[in-house]
C-alpha cells in the first residue's frame, strides 16, 4: 500500500474476526473496510511511520552506543522515549519486540481486532484453583506485541483511580502521594471533555494525550445512566474530586480515532536525529560490568534472528510491561537466587522480580435487551467515519461507559468494584450473530485484590513464555464483593429507565453452573465467577516499587534497581500495590515522572 509517496505493508486483520469462508459476502466487506480505512494516508499514517530497516547491515546497527536504551515501545516506553529524547544532546535507542500497530487499531470501532494475533503475545496461565475452570483453569492474558503496547489491544479508557492507592503507595516511597502526582497527570493530559461535566481543577488541558470522548454514544446508554442514577449513582468525572460514578468515561481519542500514547507521544518525536526506535527486536539480556552494580547495554535479536549488542553510556530502562520486564530481569540474572541458579543463570542480584504480581478480576453477566442493535457495518456508517469522523465507527459503543462504586467490603468508602460494558459495537454482520447485537455485558471488576501471583521462567530460553500464576480469587471477600456487585447489575435492569430495555436477564448458557440456577443464587454466580472468571487485564506490580528494607521490593522510589542504580523499571510491574481503575493513566504518569527523574539525575 502507497500513501503520500511512503509505502507499507500489512496483514488484515478484520476478516480473521469473522469467522467465515473467503467467499462470504461479509468477509468480502470486511476486506474491503479494512482496505479503504488503510488507504486514508490521514490514518495510516505511513510517511511518519518507523522505518523499516533494509538489510543486516543497514546503518542502523552501525552505531552500538547511545546515553539511553529503552526496553519496550508500548505506553510507558513511548513516553519516555519522547521525553528523554526532547534534549537534543541525550541520545535514545528504543527496542521494541513487535512491529508498527496495525491501522485498523485506530478505528475505535475495532478496538480489539489485534487480540489473539501476532501483535498479541497471547500469554496464558497455569492452572488456576478457582477460576477459569471451565477453561481447565487456564486463562487468557492477551499482551500487546507492538509499538503502541497493550495499548493498541485496548479501549483506551482513561481513568485515574482514588487518591488513597497512591498516598499509600507513599508512605514506603517520596514523591508519590496523590498531590505530588498530579503534576505528571496534568502535564501528560490535554483534556476535551465537556467543560461544564468536568472538576477543572484536576485536569491538564496542554499535554500530549487527549483525553476526551468518542463523537457516538448508542441510544442505549442514556437508560443505562438513568437507571444508574436511580439506583443514586453519581454521574460524573471519575478522575476529579469523588471517584465514585456512574459514567461516560473518558477515553483517549482525537477525531473520531483512537489516540493511544505511541501515537501522540512517540510519533510526533520520530523525526528527531538523536532518538533511534528499532522494531522486530527482542531484547534477550541485560549487560553489566564485571563488579554486577552497572548496566553497560543489552543484547537483542533483530527480525533476522541475529543477536546483537548495544552499549548504553547512561542507562537501561524497561519498560517492557509486567510480563517483559519480570521476565528479561529473571533472564538477565536478577530475580530470586534459588530459581535462577536451578536454571543455570548466573545471578547478579538476589530480589524477588515476578513475585506481588497482582490483578483485577471479575465476570460478564450477559443479558439480552429489546430491539435491534443499529450501529451496523453499513456503506452510510463507513461514510459516515471516512468525510465526518463520526457514527458508529468511532466508538467502542457500550464499552465507553463505566462505573464507579465501593461495596460493602470496601475500607472508607474507597470503591472496590468497576463496572465494565461490552456491547454495541458493529462487527461482522451475518444473519446468525444479528440477534447477538443486541446483547449487552455487564461486566462487575473486583480491584483491590489482596492475593498476590507470580511471574517465574519456564526455562533460561528467552522465547519461552513465562509460568503465570495469578492466584486468582486467592481472598473470600473478592467473591463476596463481586457477588454483591452482580445485585447491582441485576437492580439497575430492574430500574424505571432499563426495564423496559431488558428482554432477558443472564441470557448466558453458563452449562457447567445450570444445575445451581434454580437452587441458589449465591451458589450459582459463586460457580459461574469461578468458571467462567474474566481475568480483567490490568496485571501490574511484578517489579514492585519499595525501599531496601522491603523484602518484596524490586526498585526504589526512583525506579532504580536495588544495587543498580543505572537500571530502571518504569511501567506497570512497578505499582506496589493494586490502582483501582484502568491501568493506562497510571503508566503514563509512571513515563512521565520517571523522564523527569532521570533526566534530572543527568542534568538534561
Ligand atoms: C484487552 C485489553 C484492554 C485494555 N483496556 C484498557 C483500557 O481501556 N484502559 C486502560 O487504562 N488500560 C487498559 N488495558 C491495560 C493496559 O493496556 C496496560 O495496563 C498498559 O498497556 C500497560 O502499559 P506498559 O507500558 O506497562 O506495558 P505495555 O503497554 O504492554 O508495553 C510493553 C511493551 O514492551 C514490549 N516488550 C516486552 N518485552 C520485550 C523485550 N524483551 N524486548 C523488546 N520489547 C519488549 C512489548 O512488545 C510491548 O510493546 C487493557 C489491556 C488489555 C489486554
Amino acid at each position: 500500500m502507497r500513501c503520500d509517496g511512503c509505502s507499507f505493508e500489512e496483514a488484515n486483520l478484520l476478516t480473521g474476526k469473522c469467522d467465515l469462508p473467503a467467499n462470504n459476502n461479509v468477509f468480502i466487506l470486511m476486506s474491503l473496510i479494512e482496505i479503504i480505512i488503510r488507504a486514508q494516508c490521514s490514518i495510516s499514517d505511513p510517511c511518519r511511520r518507523v522505518k523499516s530497516i533494509a538489510n543486516q547491515n543497514a546503518k542502523e546497527f552501525l552505531e552500538d552506543e547511545y546515553d539511553f536504551i529503552v526496553v519496550g515501545g508500548g505506553v510507558a516506553g513511548s513516553v519516555i522515549a519522547a521525553r528523554l529524547s526532547e534534549n537534543p544532546y541525550a541520545k535514545v535507542l528504543l527496542l521494541e519486540a513487535g512491529g508498527e500497530a496495525p491501522t485498523i487499531t485506530s478505528v475505535p470501532a475495532f478496538w480489539n481486532t489485534a487480540t489473539n494475533t501476532s501483535y498479541d503475545w497471547q500469554y496464558q496461565t497455569v492452572p488456576q484453583k478457582r477460576a477459569c475452570l471451565s477453561n481447565n483453569g487456564i486463562c487468557l492474558w492477551p499482551r500487546g506485541k507492538m509499538l503502541c503496547g497493550t495499548a493498541c489491544l485496548s479501549g483506551l479508557m482513561y481513568t485515574r483511580g482514588h487518591p488513597s492507592v497512591y498516598d499509600e503507595w507513599a508512605k514506603d516511597n517520596e514523591g508519590w502521594s496523590y498531590d505530588e502526582l498530579m503534576e505528571y497527570f496534568k502535564k501528560s493530559e490535554r483534556n476535551g471533555e465537556p467543560f461544564d461535566e468536568i472538576d477543572k481543577e484536576y485536569h491538564g488541558f496542554e499535554g500530549p494525550m487527549s483525553v476526551s470522548r468518542f463523537p457516538f454514544l448508542p441510544d442505549l446508554a442514556t437508560n443505562i445512566l438513568k437507571g444508574a442514577k436511580e439506583l443514586g449513582m453519581r454521574y460524573g468525572d471519575p478522575n476529579g474530586r469523588r471517584q465514585e460514578t456512574f459514567t461516560i468515561a473518558p477515553i483517549m481519542t482525537e477525531n473520531g480515532e483512537m489516540a493511544s500514547p505511541y501515537k501522540m507521544y512517540l510519533r510526533p518525536a520520530l523525526g528527531r536525529p538523536n532518538l533511534r526506535v528499532l522494531l522486530e527486536s527482542h531484547v534477550v539480556r541485560i549487560n553489566f560490568d564485571k563488579s554486577g552494580s552497572r548496566a553497560t547495554g543489552v543484547e537483542f535479536q533483530d527480525k533476522w534472528g541475529k543477536v546483537r549488542k548495544m552499549k548504553a553510556r547512561k542507562e537501561v530502562i524497561l519498560c517492557g510491561g509486567v510480563v517483559g520486564s519480570a521476565q528479561l530481569l529473571q533472564l538477565s540474572g536478577i530475580g530470586p537466587k534459588e530459581e535462577l541458579e536451578k536454571l543455570r543463570i548466573k545471578v547478579v542480584r538476589n530480589l524477588p522480580v515476578g513475585r506481588n504480581l497482582h490483578y483485577h478480576i471479575g465476570y460478564g453477566v450477559t443479558m439480552r435487551m429489546e430491539g435491534k442493535n443499529t450501529n451496523s457495518l453499513t456503506n452510510e456508517t463507513l461514510d459516515d467515519f471516512l468525510k465526518n469522523r463520526d457514527g458508529p465507527f468511532t466508538s467502542t459503543g457500550l464499552t465507553q461507559l463505566t462505573g464507579f462504586y465501593a461495596s460493602k467490603y470496601s475500607k472508607n468508602k474507597v470503591p472496590d468494584i468497576q463496572f465494565y460494558l461490552d456491547g454495541y459495537t458493529p462487527k461482522c454482520r451475518t444473519r446468525e450473530n444479528l440477534r447477538e447485537k443486541s446483547d449487552v455485558s455487564f461486566r462487575p471488576i473486583y480491584l483491590l485484590s489482596k492475593c498476590r501471583g507470580s511471574i517465574r521462567l519456564r526455562s533460561a530460553d528467552p522465547h519461552a513464555k513465562p509460568l503465570i500464576d495469578p492466584n486468582y480469587l486467592c481472598d473470600e471477600t473478592e467473591l463476596k464483593a463481586l457477588l454483591e456487585s452482580v445485585e447491582v447489575v441485576y437492580n439497575l435492569t430492574r430500574t424505571k429507565a432499563m426495564r423496559e430495555c431488558v428482554r432477558e436477564f443472564d441470557i448466558a448458557e453458563n452449562k457447567r453452573c445450570a444445575h445451581l440456577r434454580a437452587k441458589s443464587s449465591t451458589q450459582y454466580w459463586t460457580c459461574v465467577i469461578k468458571e467462567y472468571t474474566n481475568g480483567e487485564n490490568h496485571h501490574a506490580g511484578t517489579c514492585k516499587m519499595g525501599p531496601a528494607t522491603d523484602a518484596t521490593a524490586v526498585v526504589d522510589h526512583q525506579l532504580r534497581v536495588h544495587g543498580i542504580p543505572n537500571l530502571r523499571v518504569a511501567d506497570a510491574s512497578i505499582f506496589p500495590t493494586p490502582i483501582n481503575c484502568n491501568t493506562i493513566a497510571p503508566v503514563i504518569m509512571i513515563g512521565e515522572k520517571a523522564a523527569d527523574m532521570i533526566k534530572c539525575d543527568w542534568h538534561l
